[in-house]
């Protein structure tokens, strides 16, 4: 067995546990991966894309793509971008049983360019079907948004309607709907402000039992300095000793809804090439 799948499987949550939301609904694994520098940098000034990976950390990611039912990326990467999130680099004699994730993009106003890779990539049988994601709120129905969903379906995209919450569509949402489809694994790469939101949300108090909605990160870092005008992501809460909530709670005022530091513990960091991947869970 390769180092790259040898060392995902030891740290990815095995697929038999059946995963439930607080409210009790069924939603996938997930696991939120992307490459940094050492500057904690995920692209270039502007957003310019990098790639940060050498060769074996990337057969890393295909690897990590192979074996999860989808992928999830934000608008601004597939603009960015224009990915193609299928799994190109395993080679030949592995490839059997390996089928390429599910691409998902974050799309709350259907601006996904209909000849982007990824509808290419399907019409042309190299990637699964792409499922874009918007939201479900009243100017869903206005002409131009109607127009611009009939022009992603026509390109060969399906799209879902999901509500908006604090104007993102809303992590939990998309979960359950994707449990929906059939989809019991996530992997989910970027960019800068998905990578916030899905902190954010594994940083959530939760009830007893309940688990994290981020199960598994996965980072590869590269041993290189990209500089202050690169693109850098952040995690949307506070590490401060004393937290907000703590604040809060000396102040005698109601804490259920504020986000914590998330609760991450480390289970193995290896070498792939000249990068170093750290994986963790989310407790
Ligand atoms: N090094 C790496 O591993 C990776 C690097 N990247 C880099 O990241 C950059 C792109 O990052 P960024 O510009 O932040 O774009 P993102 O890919 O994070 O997309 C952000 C957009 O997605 C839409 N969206 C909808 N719902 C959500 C939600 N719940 N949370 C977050 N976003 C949501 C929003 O647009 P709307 O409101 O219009 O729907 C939002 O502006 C590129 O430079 C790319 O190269 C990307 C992936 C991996
Ligand atoms: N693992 C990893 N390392 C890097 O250096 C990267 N820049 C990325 N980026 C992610 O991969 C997407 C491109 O995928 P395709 O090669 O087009 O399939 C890019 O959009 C980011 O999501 N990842």
């Amino acid at each position: 067995m390769s180092a790259a799948r040898e060392f995902l499987l030891s740290v990815l949550p095995s697929q038999d546990i059946e995963k439930y939301d607080g409210e009790g609904k069924r939603i996938p694994s997930v696991t939120l991966t992307f490459a940094q520098s050492l500057d904690g940098k995920i692209a270039g000034s502007h957003g310019r894309q990098l790639t940060l990976s050498g060769p074996d950390s990337m057969l890393m990611t295909h690897w990590m793509r192979a074996m999860h039912d989808a992928i999830v990326v934000g608008i601004g990467t597939a603009h960015n971008d224009d990915p193609q999130l299928n799994v190109r680099l395993i080679p030949e004699a592995d490839k059997l049983h390996i089928k390429s994730p599910r691409p998902v993009v974050l799309d709350a106003y259907l601006r996904l360019r209909t000849d982007c890779k990824l509808l290419k990539n399907y019409r042309d049988g190299k990637g699964q079907q792409p499922w874009v994601f918007c939201a479900s709120d009243p100017e869903s129905a206005s002409t131009e948004r109607l127009a611009r969903k009939s022009a992603l379906e026509a390109a060969g995209a399906v799209v879902y309607e999901i509500p908006c919450v604090s104007g993102l569509l809303s992590i939990l949402g998309l979960l359950r709907k994707l449990h929906e489809c059939d989809i019991q694994s996530v992997m989910v790469e970027g960019g800068a402000s998905v990578i916030n939101t899905f902190m954010k949300q594994a940083s959530q108090p939760r009830g007893p039992g309940e688990p994290p909605v981020v199960d598994t990160l996965i980072v590869t870092v590269a041993p290189t300095i990209v500089g202050d005008d690169g693109l850098g992501y952040t995690v949307g809460v506070s590490g401060d000793k004393l937290s907000v909530s703590d604040h809060l709670v000396l102040l005698g005022m109601p804490t259920e809804s504020l986000y914590q530091i998330p609760k991450f513990t480390h289970t193995r960091t290896a070498m792939m090439g000249r990068d170093t991947i750290i994986a963790g869970k989310f407790i």
